[in-house]
């Protein structure tokens, strides 16, 4: 049983603006009382984890344990099929230290020149961790294609390069309100909330 959240102070545990952004847009119709990692001195943990759901939850307890509150993660990456699902869960690392992700998306765009696979799919773990230890997570993904170059400068990250199946518009010139409804965010955010605040 996921342990329920009745409202107060939630750590958000990144430091990447536009993944906050996000996640405060998606809680923002919910009852909490929001502060960001960064705001409160936290540092940025190494991401030691192999899997999306352990780089989560390390992100979330790690900043549960330092400030006393509950505190939640958002560890989410591009699986490319051709490239054997990289850069997964090196997504952000792929853009190196000055995170240039004109460099990362060149990188995956120039790696696929000649494949005909161009199915890939972002996915996002969450993890809400509490300063005892517990935590619960929760996993979403969406499908779709790497386009031919990129496309639009709505969003973050990849989202130039990632057209979602059924659309013809990549996420990066996609409507951030259309984004938040199918995104691999949005999916493993719905789980959340019927978990820890149904
Ligand atoms: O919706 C998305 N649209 C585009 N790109 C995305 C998305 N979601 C994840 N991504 C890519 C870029 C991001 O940098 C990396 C996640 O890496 P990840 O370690 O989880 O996040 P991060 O280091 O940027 O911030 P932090 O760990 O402080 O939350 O995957
Ligand atoms: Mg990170």
């Amino acid at each position: 049983m996921a342990r329920h959240f009745s409202g107060g102070k939630l750590v958000l545990a990144s430091h990447n603006p536009g993944k906050l952004r996000e996640m405060a847009d998606l809680l923002a119709p919910h009852q909490v009382e929001i502060v960001s990692a960064g705001a409160i001195g936290l540092p940025e943990p190494e991401e030691t984890e192999t899997t999306f759901i352990g780089n989560a939850r390390l992100k979330a307890l790690a900043a549960a344990r330092a400030s006393g509150l509950p505190a939640f993660a958002d560890d989410s990456g591009l699986e490319v099929m051709a490239l054997n699902r990289d850069p997964g869960i090196y997504s952000a690392r792929w853009a190196g230290p000055a995170k240039d992700f004109g460099l990362a998306m060149g990188k995956v765009l120039a790696l696929l020149a000649g494949h005909q696979d161009r199915r890939a799919r972002f996915v996002s773990a969450l993890a809400l961790a509490w300063p005892d230890g517990h935590c619960d997570a929760f996993e979403g993904d969406i499908w779709g294609a790497i386009v031919d170059a990129p496309r639009g400068s709505r969003g973050f990250g990849y989202d130039p390069i990632f057209r979602p199946d059924g659309h013809d518009v990549t996420f990066g010139e996609m409507d951030p309100a259309q984004k938040h409804e199918i995104s691999h965010r949005a999916v493993a955010f719905r789980k959340f909330i019927a978990a820890c605040f149904g």
